[in-house]
């Protein structure tokens, strides 16, 4: 099977290079205190690692003078040993201040290693998911539906880490490289110029080929992010598939399919990783030919007096040894801005979705409902062409229930949909209590409706916090009274802990019918005004279902209540029943009423009356 080609991600056209980048800096300007703390102590490592290598130089020295009597020349930083200390105490201060810093370093290294850890992980990494979570909480369903769960679960991982690394090892390594290459060339200028000039001819080589290493690589990241993405989602799709798989026999298909997407991941980063690699070493070898120069230029200048030893060519060499392992670290400094790039570009999609439905600035705030629902000259598209929904105006008054029937795909869900916000009409309006629903407040308006899905989703959580969802501060008592009208009391108090049992993944542990119970208890403990039934008793057998209905009559009495329903015992009991055709209101009417027309209504019942008169015929029979 072909694999499918990565999901649009939004709507919106790509952010360019520069614009990322500029962002990413904005998104590191939050945090610039800690920056410049974790910058300030690696600042304070740098001198002293320069202090050291000087003070090495200088002993070389000193041991020069003392047995080639070579006069001890100047050095950068100014210190002449005093002329009354003995050789032994002059080397013994020496060694005891070189030790003295390596010992300050490896401190300072470790608090170096916190703060940065602290400043990544724990506040950019931190901020920035909940950042993400916060806004693919606030996204409308169309994000859901045009993102799969592996790409959105990807970004909310990975990708985020990708944006640290932007911070982390771009901008705070980029920042350090530069001052510590600016403090390295100061002091190998300082030493002597013309040295400095041939020992770095090589440099501006390097910039070039990072250059044109770092183009080249940016579109085998992208992929790399893209396999990734496959994978997650097989996994993902494995997981949630796994009884079809197992029922159809076809594990061993769903492996290979796995192997093969991570195969592919395996892969494509090794490609990646053997390109690095080999880069690095390349630009180390360069880096070597300054060292060829240093020995020998260098060495003439020492061998005419024109360059000490110690303070000269030893720490000179020790300068450039650094230098170069900077500039070696270049290769992996490019590697980190392209896969931090292609993250940043993922996670700032997610970030500049539009979120289609949401609050108005002057949302208008309302306690408790009447539960007055008209639909007016309503129209709803999904993509903009195909309308789903046409010209639907439809009045339901207070606590009134009307049942929807229609065959499948003509539009019963989504026109409930259209109730708490879920979608907005393409045209027309939905009016609740004389209000259009985009006038409300979202948080009021949801609040006022209660939801029962065909198939009810619970959370890996107690019996007790499953059915206070909506109403977290719910009392025990309040639990237990939408319990016993959603008929779910008795099972609960037969559970090992009752209330406190805590539910598997999506509710696993119970029943099809034990979970819609707990859906009805859900919705009942929020008091709706609006209570929306999408066929709750669809994946449920005939007992179970006559259970449930005798629970749903007292949780419907007096609210106003859509229920879409395929059965004549249901579509009974609704004040009135609208029959829907492709995205259209066919009939209206009550059951008595549109028994009485000839139409698809009248179809459907007389059907089901065949087939409940020639079971009844079967029972006799026997
Ligand atoms: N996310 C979506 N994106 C695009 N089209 C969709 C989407 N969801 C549903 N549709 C289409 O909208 C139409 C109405 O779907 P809807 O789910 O409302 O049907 P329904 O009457 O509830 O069907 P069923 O009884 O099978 O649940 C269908 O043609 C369906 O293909």
């Amino acid at each position: 099977m072909a694999e499918p080609p990565p999901a649009a991600s939004s709507a919106t056209p790509p952010l360019s290079n520069g614009v990322l980048v500029r962002r990413l800096f904005g998104l590191a300007w939050k945090y610039r205190f800690h920056c410049i703390g974790v910058l300030s102590l690696q600042v304070v490592l740098l001198s002293i690692g320069i202090a050291g290598l000087s003070f090495t130089g200088l002993g070389i020295d000193y041991i020069r003078s003392r047995v080639e009597g070579v006069p001890l020349g100047e050095n950068v930083l100014g210190l002449v040993p005093p002329p009354d200390w003995s050789p032994l105490r002059v080397l013994g201060a020496l060694a005891c201040a070189i030790l003295l810093f390596a010992v300050t370093r490896a401190f300072l290294n470790y608090f170096y290693s916190v703060s940065a850890n602290k400043l990544v992980q724990q506040k950019i990494v931190t901020d920035l998911r909940a950042q993400v979570y916060d806004k693919l909480q606030r996204l409308s369903f169309r994000f859901f539906d045009a993102n799969n769960t592996g790409s959105i679960i990807t970004r909310v991982t990975g990708d985020v880490q990708a944006v640290r690394m932007f911070i982390d090892s771009v901008l705070i390594q980029s920042v350090i490289m530069l001052i510590s290459l600016t403090v390295y060339v100061v002091y190998m200028v300082n030493l002597n110029v013309r040295l400095t000039l041939v020992c770095l001819a090589t440099t501006p080589l390097l910039a070039v080929a990072s250059t044109w290493f770092s183009k080249k690589m940016q579109p085998e990241y992208k992929l790399n992010r893209t396999l990734f993405e496959r994978m997650v989602q097989a996994l993902s799709e494995s997981i949630q598939g796994i009884a079809v798989t197992k029922g159809f026999g076809r594990e061993a298909e769903d492996r290979e399919r796995f192997n093969r997407a991570n195969r592919a991941v395996y892969e494509q980063q090794r490609g990646i990783f053997w390109r690095v690699s080999l880069f690095s070493p390349t630009i180390g070898a360069l880096t070597r030919v300054n060292m060829l120069v240093l020995l020998g230029y260098g060495g003439w200048l020492v061998i005419h007096g024109q360059l000490p030893l110690g303070t000269g060519l030893i720490v000179f060499a020790g300068l450039l040894e650094q230098f170069s392992g900077q500039v070696n670290s270049v290769a992996w400094l490019v590697n980190s801005v392209q896969q931090s790039l292609i993250g940043a570009r993922r996670v700032f999609e997610i970030l500049d979705s539009p979120v289609e439905v949401e609050s108005a600035p002057d949302a208008v705030r309302c306690g408790r409902l009447r539960g007055a629902v008209r639909f007016d000259a309503v129209s709803f598209a999904y993509t903009g062409i195909n309308p789903v929904l046409r010209d639907i105006d439809l009045d339901v008054a207070p606590g009134q229930c009307v049942a929807i029937l229609g065959e499948t795909g003509a539009g019963k869900s989504v026109l409930m949909s259209l109730v708490p916000r879920f979608f907005d009409p393409t045209l027309g309006r939905v009016l609740i209590d004389g209000l259009d629903a985009r006038d409300l407040h979202l948080d009021d308006l949801r609040r006022n409706i209660g939801l029962v899905f065909q198939e009810s989703f619970l959370f890996s959580n107690t019996v007790a916090a499953n059915i206070a969802f909506g109403h977290p501060d719910a009392t025990m008592e309040q639990i237990e009274k939408a319990a016993k009208i959603a008929a779910a009391h008795d099972f609960i108090t037969a559970l090992p802990q009752g209330y406190d049992t805590v539910l598997g993944e999506s509710g696993s542990g119970l029943s099809g019918g034990q979970r819609q119970r707990l859906a009805i208890a859900r919705a009942v403990l929020l008091e709706p005004a609006i209570l929306l039934l999408d066929d709750p008793t669809a994946a449920i057998d005939s007992e179970t279902e006559h259970e449930i209905f005798e629970a749903l009559d007292r949780a419907i009495a007096g609210r106003t209540t859509f229920i879409v329903a395929h059965r004549l015992s249901t579509l009974r009991r609704a004040d009135f029943i609208i029959v829907m055709e492709h995205g259209r209101i066919v009939q209206r009417g009550t059951h008595a009423e549109l028994m009485r027309q000839s139409g698809p209504y009248s179809r459907v019942a007389q059907l089901q009356l065949i087939d409940g008169a020639a079971l009844q015929n079967e029972g006799r029979a026997k």
